[in-house]
């Protein structure tokens, strides 16, 4: 058994009409079953927890500039597990592990992966890991047994107290694979700051925004089941701040789950919080380079400054472009360990999801659209679709138009308040046939099941908001599909993305009829969301790279988009939104 547990961690329009793939025949796997480690093994917590933190890390090849973490290992001596001794334990020590090793290893339970699942797990089992068995006994009816390859990679550097800057591809585990480390971090604290109800907080995770903190914490309270001292809370916008405050009194909360711009207001607002993140031992930023980039840049240095220096960084995301790589010692500790499982001259997306794009003009996007969802649905009854819109407001008039042409949907965005938001997702998260129209509040981390396309209308704001819409697909390992939508004059976002496998769709020519049903639920369309979809899109465009520079080709593309809602005069703006977008004096906008 030592052997088994020393092994290695290891500009026509086009419209892709024929080229949605018909889903192959899955074929199922048995995984094997837990091996039983009844009579044979005994983990002790105890001893778990004093070797954890030395675990040797063997890194056949850990190459920073290839940033490429190939093989990990851990030596048996360190893996917390130990040859049970005969008569070596008092019979009531023995009894209580013999109980929960029976609960944790119940052996034989078969779990049906799909074949392509597997692909994001390593070979590593959860229970031939150092972790306590409060941990197991949650990862366990999580349903995870084995350990995705970015929870492999990270976990034993995480438990030497590294900091670590990790890339792996959406929907791989990366939540599990800070978490579940932060977790054993914090249990190893001493136990008097446990149980307390105003404890420090020890762990502090930072997500770029309210649906990934929500999820976050659902992940956190699954893995945290069997620690009942430890607590996990979230504060996040458009929410109380006074419940937020009471909340954090009343009930355990040594991790801390938050977004930016809340967090901030805890920080200047909240009697005793400052004190309470001077526990802070972990912290975590979620989508990293989204925190790190301009948006978010100063509230995250503020909230580190408010933090001990003395601490353990960790920073997931899919996408980590070199200039996060350069920043991040703003965070981070100079010796950091970037991991990656995405090897160097491989692509950043899944090969299991397609990728096409197309290119139609404004005023034929919506039949596009029509036909693409008309399309996908007779195809698979299952469908479970996310259409990316540039803005809140466009995002909210593409729903009601989709809405009036009788498909079953629901929108999400900034605009909305959080009790919705929530409502939303939680629904969207159990269905099957249902099209989420959304803005970028779910391009990152969101973890929908089984989203069968992603279709993104208009160009995304980068290269890494591209990768991580399309990766609300395709996740552990399933299939997927991404189209993504350009007008002709947003072609040169392509060359963004021109190492990534998207090919041009198959041209077509969308329903004739289809217009003319699209005209008159336009014409039913509420005129101010038609204004504040203009106003939206021309702030969008404004400061788009490669568009918002040439002003006056910009008054004609908003032109052609108010066109394309069915307005024959582009609305008027009020003067002072013309003059903060350094509009006011451009020829062409209508102002009021
Ligand atoms: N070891 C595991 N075995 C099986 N499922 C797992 C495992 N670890 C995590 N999961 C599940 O995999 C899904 C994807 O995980 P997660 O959302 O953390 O991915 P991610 O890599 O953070 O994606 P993104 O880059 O989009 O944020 C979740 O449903 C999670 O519960």
């Amino acid at each position: 058994m030592s052997a088994v547990l020393a092994k290695a961690f290891p500009s026509n329009l086009n419209c892709p009409r024929s080229h949605l793939p018909a889903k192959p025949k899955k074929k199922k796997l048995v995984a094997s079953p837990q091996v039983s480690t009844k009579g044979e093994l005994v983990m002790d917590e105890r001893d778990t927890s004093k070797s954890a933190p030395s675990a040797k890390v063997k890194r056949k090849r850990v190459n920073k500039e290839s940033s490429f973490v190939n093989t990990i290992g851990y030596g048996d001596e360190n893996t917390g597990f130990r040859v049970k001794k005969k008569e070596s334990k008092a019979a009531v020590v023995e009894k209580k592990e013999k109980k929960i090793d029976e609960e944790v290893f119940d052996g034989g339970k078969e779990t049906v992966l799909q074949e392509e699942e597997k692909s994001y797990l390593s070979d590593t089992r959860f229970d031939e890991c150092p972790i306590s068995l409060s941990s197991l006994k949650g990862i366990k009816d999580a349903g995870y047994v084995k350990m995705s390859k970015v929870q492999e990679a990270t976990l034993p550097l995480i438990l030497q107290g590294k900091d670590v800057l990790a890339k792996a591809k959406t929907g791989t585990g990366k939540t599990v694979a800070f978490l579940l480390p932060a977790i054993e971090v914090l249990s190893k604290l001493p136990s008097s700051n446990l149980g307390k109800k105003v404890s420090p907080i020890n762990v502090l995770v930072l997500c770029p925004t309210r649906e990934l903190a929500i999820q976050a914490a659902t992940e956190a309270k699954k893995l945290l089941k069997y620690h009942p001292s430890v607590g996990a809370q979230v504060v996040i916008g458009g929410t109380r701040l006074t419940q937020e405050q009471r909340n954090m009194q009343a009930n355990p909360c040594q991790i801390l789950i938050a977004t930016p711009g809340r967090l901030k207001d805890h920080i200047e607002n909240t009697t005793g919080f400052q004190a309470r993140l001077k526990g802070v031992k972990v912290l975590v930023l979620d989508e990293a380079d989204r925190l790190l980039d301009m948006g978010f840049r100063r509230d995250i240095e503020s909230i580190i400054a408010a933090l001990p220096k003395e601490r353990q960084t960790l920073l997931f995301s899919a996408t980590v472009p070199k200039e996060v790589q350069q920043i991040c010692h703003v965070a981070m500790r100079k010796d950091h360990e970037f991991v990656s499982t995405v090897e160097e001259g491989t692509e950043e997306t899944h090969a299991q999801v397609r990728q096409m794009y197309l290119i139609a003009p404004l005023e034929k996007q919506l039949s596009v659209l029509h036909q693409l969802l008309t399309e996908h649905i007779s195809q698979d009854s299952d469908y479970k679709v996310i259409v990316f819109c540039t803005t809140a407001m466009v995002t909210a008039l593409v729903a009601e138009v989709l809405g009036g042409l009788k498909f079953k949907v629901r929108e999400i965005h900034s605009r909305k308040s959080q009790a919705y938001r929530t409502r939303v997702s939680q629904e969207f998260r159990q269905s099957k046939g249902l099209i989420l129209v959304s803005s970028d509040v779910s391009a990152r981390g969101v973890d929908y099941p089984d989203v069968t396309l992603v279709i993104q209308i208009g160009m995304p704001s980068d290269r890494e908001q591209y990768i991580h819409r399309l990766g609300r697909t395709g996740r552990k390992g399933k299939e997927g599909q991404g189209i993504l939508m350009l007008a002709p004059w947003e072609i040169f976002f392509l060359n963004t993305v021109k190492d990534l496998p998207i090919t041009e769709a198959a041209p077509c020519q969308p329903d004739p009829d289809c217009q003319g049903k699209i005209l008159k639920v336009l014409a039913r369309i509420d005129m101010r969301n038609k204004e504040r979809a203009y106003q939206a899109w021309l702030g969008y465009y404004n400061s788009a790279k490669g568009i918002g520079q040439d002003k006056l080709r910009l008054v004609n593309l908003a032109r052609e988009f108010s066109e394309s809602m069915g307005l024959r005069e582009p609305p008027a703006l009020q003067r002072k939104v013309l003059s903060k977008m350094g509009l006011s004096k451009v020829p062409g906008f209508r102002s009021i």
